[in-house]
């Protein structure tokens, strides 16, 4: 457990850079905690002896007892300072592991991101708080008690060795219950961990289709899912609490039992006249140090149990290799053509794979205009997220200027390539930003040009604060033609070397429609551009190149190109 949790620590370090110093601060105060409350139990035994000798004085004992009172005193000021400390580092390095996560996140390929429901990412990401749980109180005096513990020990031995010697003899047994306890712990808090993560993602999915669930009147079925993913949960929080109380119990036990065993023994050495009462008060007052802090000890591992599963799960999440792992190259040119050379893709879920582009290959350079049609399902979006380097090709390869798609900085790519997927995903903020992000002035007048000369203020003046109307989450206040448009003028905008549209026009009315041919037609905003569309109406703006299953020649080698010349 401690190398473990040693280990963990090392690996946090990073997240604890802003912080280092509070905290050798904040764990220097907590250590001197310890300190100064150690000679406590040392002076009331000395007050003891002193009261039962003819010397005992009251000045003796009012001296003494100003001491106890001023070293708790002390002892309470460090310990709320050092706390605090201890506490802010820990929220702070859980703030900033929860950002890098979710950093992670969004940079891991899109393969992983499938295979999980958001909520269960969400579960995972929030397990960066267990780093907040290892600073937090409870830890923190478990800590500063493993501490008092050992001095303890030294003072029982120096206090009267042999009565030492009895309890040191029963702290074997508390190792091996612990190890035997800690192993089963892991294993159910892991559990615990996983099926909640789960639960969470089924929730989520549920609380995300609320609308559809209302309208299919799925409830029965959603509800269902979730009870099986609860009653999973409750299983493995029950065998977590079995172990966890065995380990309590058993360690509480243990320590009942030194007690008594240590009482006996005082009593017959107190009879014999080889300890002063004053010794055993004090001993007794070390023993209850060093037993509380077995058992705290005990609880750690409890406490801790927990963080460490959850820590090492954060580590596991962050091992994952995201999609720039191994990526070196950058374009150092627009994009000018781009070679689609016999590539196949495959979706894999499980032991299931769905072959969905088999043998594809097309070449695009400057100054093309391709419109992608075919059949639902015949892998046009499959396409255009393997042109955004999404997903990894099969077989076959993707050549942007010359140069492997698998080797090239996805980051690098995607900032020459706009792209417009079929959900039309809005960002919470105004109109405004997200049509223009960061807007600068010049790009401001360009949008007002564009709005004047195809004629679009009436779209923005029915929003009631214009550009600046707020979205809702998912752009749900927006009408799915009012999504498009607004995500269409950004693209217009953002001025890429490549744009790829899909379906931008088909929740959109015929005039809107024809602002958004006239655009393409006539405004620059993109030197390779890939329209997928089932909408003849666009068919004409460039060369149809057809996915569908009856369009292949060549036994599926080459994909049919209608008016290539055009
Ligand atoms: N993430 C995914 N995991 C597994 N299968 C997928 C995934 N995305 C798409 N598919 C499957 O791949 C096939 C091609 O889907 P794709 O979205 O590329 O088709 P499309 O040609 O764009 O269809 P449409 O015209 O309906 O938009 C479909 O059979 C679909 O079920």
């Amino acid at each position: 457990m401690m190398k473990k949790m040693f280990s963990n620590l090392m690996y946090l370090r990073p997240y604890l850079e802003g912080s280092r110093l509070l905290l050798v601060l904040s764990f220097g105060a907590l250590a001197m905690v310890s300190l100064i409350a150690m000679p406590i139990p040392l002076i009331t035994g000395k007050i003891i002896d002193n009261l039962s000798s003819p010397q005992g004085t009251t000045h003796f004992l009012y001296q003494q007892v100003i001491i106890i009172i001023c070293l708790h005193v002390i002892r309470y000021v460090l310990s709320l300072i050092g706390k605090y400390y201890i506490v802010k580092a820990g929220t702070r390095a859980s703030n900033v592991l929860r950002m890098k996560m979710i950093g992670h996140t969004v940079d891991m390929p899109m393969e992983f991101i499938d295979k999980h429901d958001k909520g269960y990412l969400m579960s995972r990401i929030s397990e960066s708080g267990s780093i907040g749980s290892l600073f937090s109180p409870s830890v923190i005096n478990i800590l500063i008690g493993v501490l008092d513990g050992v001095i303890s020990v030294i003072l029982l031995v120096r206090i009267h060795w042999k009565l030492s010697l009895i309890v040191l003899a029963i702290i074997p047994l508390y190792v091996v219950v612990t190890v035997w306890y800690s192993r089963r712990m892991s294993d159910s808090t892991r559990k615990v961990s996983e099926s909640s993560a789960e639960m969470a993602g089924v929730m989520f999915e549920t609380l995300n289709g609320i609308e559809e669930i209302k309208v299919q009147g799925a409830k029965q079925r959603y509800i269902s899912r979730i009870y099986t993913k609860t009653d999973q949960v409750i299983t493995a929080i029950l065998k977590q609490n079995r172990n966890i109380n065995g380990y309590m119990e058993s360690s509480s036990l243990l320590s009942s039992l030194s007690g008594a065993i240590v009482l006996l023994f005082s009593g017959i050495m107190i009879l014999g006249k080889t300890l002063t009462l004053g010794e055993y008060v004090s001993f007794t007052g070390y023993l209850a140090k060093v037993l509380g802090n077995v058992q705290a000890v005990a609880t750690f591992g409890v406490t801790i149990n927990p963080i460490m599963v959850s820590i090492d799960r954060v580590r596991e999440y962050m091992d994952n290799k995201d999609e720039e792992f191994g990526r070196r190259m950058v374009l150092s040119e627009p994009i000018h053509s781009v070679n689609i050379h016999n590539i196949s893709y495959a979706y894999i879920s499980g032991i299931e794979k769905r072959s969905v582009l088999d043998q594809l290959n097309v070449n695009l350079f400057t100054g093309d205009i391709v419109i992608l049609n075919g059949a639902n399902g015949s892998g046009k979006t499959t396409f255009v997220k393997l042109l955004l380097g999404l997903y990894p090709v099969n077989k076959g390869t993707i050549l942007y200027n010359g140069m492997d798609i698998s080797c090239l900085k996805l980051s690098d790519l995607r900032r020459r390539v706009s792209y417009i997927s079929q959900k039309t995903y809005l960002f919470q903020g105004t109109i405004l930003d997200n049509i223009l992000p960061n807007a600068q002035p010049e790009q401001l007048v360009h949008l007002r040009a564009l709005l004047e000369k195809y004629q679009l203020q009436p779209f923005i003046s029915d929003f009631p604060n214009e550009l600046d109307t707020e979205i809702a989450h998912g752009g749900a206040n927006l009408s799915g033609g009012q999504r498009q448009m607004i995500a269409f003028l950004r693209t217009v905008l953002a001025n890429k070397e490549m744009v790829i549209l899909d379906e931008p026009t088909a929740n959109m009315d015929a005039i809107m429609k024809s602002r958004v041919i006239q655009m393409i037609e006539n405004e620059a905003f993109y030197k390779i551009l890939v329209v997928i569309s089932h909408d003849p109406d666009l068919f004409y703006l460039g060369k149809p190149l057809n996915l569908g299953e009856s369009s292949r020649e060549d036994g599926g080698q080459q994909f049919y190109m209608k008016n290539e010349d055009r």
